[in-house]
């Protein structure tokens, strides 16, 4: 019988970042790079965030995961994502892919089903986003909004964690693939990986909203709550629900 995610699951999975601080290499957008390597070193884990197609190679080798988003794409950017996908797959190194506005640009859409097609261990995107995507094949496959929906062909899983400044804070999203990569470096089975990663962000959501006035001091207060998040607030306040498929 399979361990499905629980609580008590997501807090082992936080306690096994804080301890072993997995390296994760981020291809990010330029946008929330920041947030986005604030967010791992606070659950964490270690982030490294160069585009570089010189050293691309060697970083990508040095990393326990890797984070692909496609936010602010450009020719550069494509060759280098290619290059390190390359080298995580060599390696066996998980890697996910966030297909950030592929339902903007139909060049971006048949970009992000090239990489599918290499095989990442999770896609993650909004719900605009995943709908155009449609079925991810083996790797699994999560639509994030108020609930969460994960899903891997054998089992569904639903987070009903957040809270609704999430979507008020550009890059809450991209900064849950980060989480999500430094959890799936240190547990083998990406359901389990990216339930506790998305439990953990949004309870800590919950616990920042009741420390902020608004969008802006709440994207700061998350970053407090994740790094002081408590394995027993963890277990208590995680919304995780399943089906077997
Ligand atoms: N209304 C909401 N209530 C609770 N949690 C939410 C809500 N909207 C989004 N979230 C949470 O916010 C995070 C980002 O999800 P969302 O689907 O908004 O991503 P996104 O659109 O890709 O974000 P971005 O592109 O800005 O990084 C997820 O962890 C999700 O659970
Ligand atoms: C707004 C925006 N544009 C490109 S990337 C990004 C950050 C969140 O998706
Ligand atoms: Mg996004």
């Amino acid at each position: 019988m399979r361990n499905l995610p629980s609580p008590q699951m997501a807090a082992r999975l936080l306690a096994c970042v804080r301890e072993r601080r997995p390296r994760v290499h981020c291809l990010m957008n330029t946008v929330v790079q920041k947030f986005t390597a604030d967010g791992i070193t606070v659950v964490g884990g270690i982030p490294s965030m160069t585009s570089s197609r010189e050293e691309i190679a060697d970083f990508v080798a040095k990393a326990d995961a890797l984070t692909v988003n496609l936010g602010t794409l450009d020719a550069e950017h494509r060759a280098v994502i290619l290059r390190a996908v390359e080298v995580a797959n060599a390696g066996g190194k998980p890697w996910i892919l966030d297909p950030v506005h592929c339902d903007y640009s139909p060049s971006r859409l048949a970009f992000a089903r090239d990489l599918i097609a290499l095989g990442p261990t999770i896609v993650r995107g909004n719900r605009a986003e995943m709908e155009l995507i449609g079925e991810t094949g083996a790797c699994l496959r999560i639509q994030t909004g108020p609930v969460d929906h994960l899903a891997d062909g054998r089992a569904t899983v639903r987070i009903a964690n957040g809270h609704r400044w999430m979507a008020a804070v550009t890059g809450t999203g991209c900064l849950s693939g980060g989480v999500i990569a430094a959890f799936m470096a240190v547990e083998k089975d990406p359901l389990n990986a990216a339930a506790g990663a998305l439990a953990v962000t949004g309870v800590a959501a919950e616990c920042a909203a009741r420390n902020a006035a608004g969008p802006g001091t709440f994207g700061v207060a998350l970053l407090d709550a994740l790094s002081a998040l408590g394995e027993a607030e963890l277990v208590s306040h995680a919304r995780i629900e399943h089906d077997q498929g």
